[in-house]
């Protein structure tokens, strides 16, 4: 089988209640996923799944072919990185602290930083437009800066595979433009596997090769941007009237609210 990610028949519940219900799915190498659905449908929930974060029965979450349950921690953190939906800073780490903190499963306990290691973070930071933060505690950054510190870890991680939960909802419409990009050309340039969750339609359409459409905690819809974002499933999943007109400039469509 060729893909880098797959589920099979993964259930998951918080007590009573059923989370997601016999979800299969494959992943492949160097694709862009985006995860859509209403909220509550269980995208954040597959996703810690996928990262190992929540607990999974054997046999259903796979990466790189290999059951989750063998990987070993610090192999599991060389295969994927993890950009969470709120991340909870409390401690007075700077930004390269933390940024630094990515390239924790390639060094062994009270090794120093290697320059290597001091390159490739100060790289991540500037392709996510935070190096003049460097030396900033991570307590005293805004919403939106903090969220690109936390993409510049996962860059800095060099992972095959990046799990991205609304990387892009505390950011300006300039940076969230930029930072889509940016993960896209992470994808298309280095092969890097994305599974994104977003809220935003068109930026699912534009940027995703593939989408998962959740409804329930069960698949709707997997497949094409095309196929899986229609006026008949956006009715049906969130309720709402939409057109899908053609971009009088851009080749993706777009999804107008009616
Ligand atoms: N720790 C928890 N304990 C109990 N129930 C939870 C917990 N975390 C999430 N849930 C419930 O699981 C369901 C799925 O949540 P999840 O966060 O996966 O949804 P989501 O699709 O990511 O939603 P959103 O778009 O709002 O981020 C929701 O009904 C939520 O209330």
């Amino acid at each position: 089988m060729n893909s880098i990610v797959s589920t099979k028949k993964l259930n998951f519940n918080y007590g009573e209640k059923t989370i997601l219900k016999d979800l299969s799915i494959n992943m492949e190498k160097g694709l862009f996923y985006s995860i859509i659905g209403p909220n509550g449908s269980g995208k954040t929930t597959l996703l810690k799944l996928l990262a190992g974060i929540l607990p999974s029965n054997k046999n259903t979450v796979y990466i790189k072919n290999d059951d989750i349950h063998v990987i070993k921690q610090k192999e599991m953190a060389k295969r994927l990185s993890v950009v969470p939906q709120i991340t909870d800073m409390q401690y007075e780490f700077s930004v390269f602290d933390i940024v630094m903190m990515g390239r924790t499963p390639y060094t062994s306990r009270f090794q120093k930083n290697t320059e290597e290691d001091i390159k490739i973070v100060n790289d991540a930071m500037k392709e996510t437009g935070v190096i003049e933060l460097k030396d900033k505690k991570i307590t005293q950054l805004s919403g939106g800066e903090l969220q690109r510190v936390i993409l510049a870890r996962a860059i800095a991680q060099e992972t095959d595979i990046m799990l991205l939960d609304e990387p892009i909802s505390h950011l300006d419409i300039g940076y969230q433009y930029e930072i889509s990009e940016l993960v896209h050309n992470l994808c298309k340039k280095k092969g890097i596997t994305v599974i994104n969750i977003v809220h935003d339609l068109n930026i699912a359409m534009r940027y995703s090769d593939k989408i998962l459409m959740l409804k329930n905690g069960q698949v709707y819809r997997y497949g094409d941007p095309e196929d899986v974002i229609t006026k008949e499933t956006v009715k049906d999943v969130y309720s709402i009237d939409v057109e899908l007109i053609n971009h009088p400039i851009l080749t993706d469509k777009k999804v107008i609210i009616k």
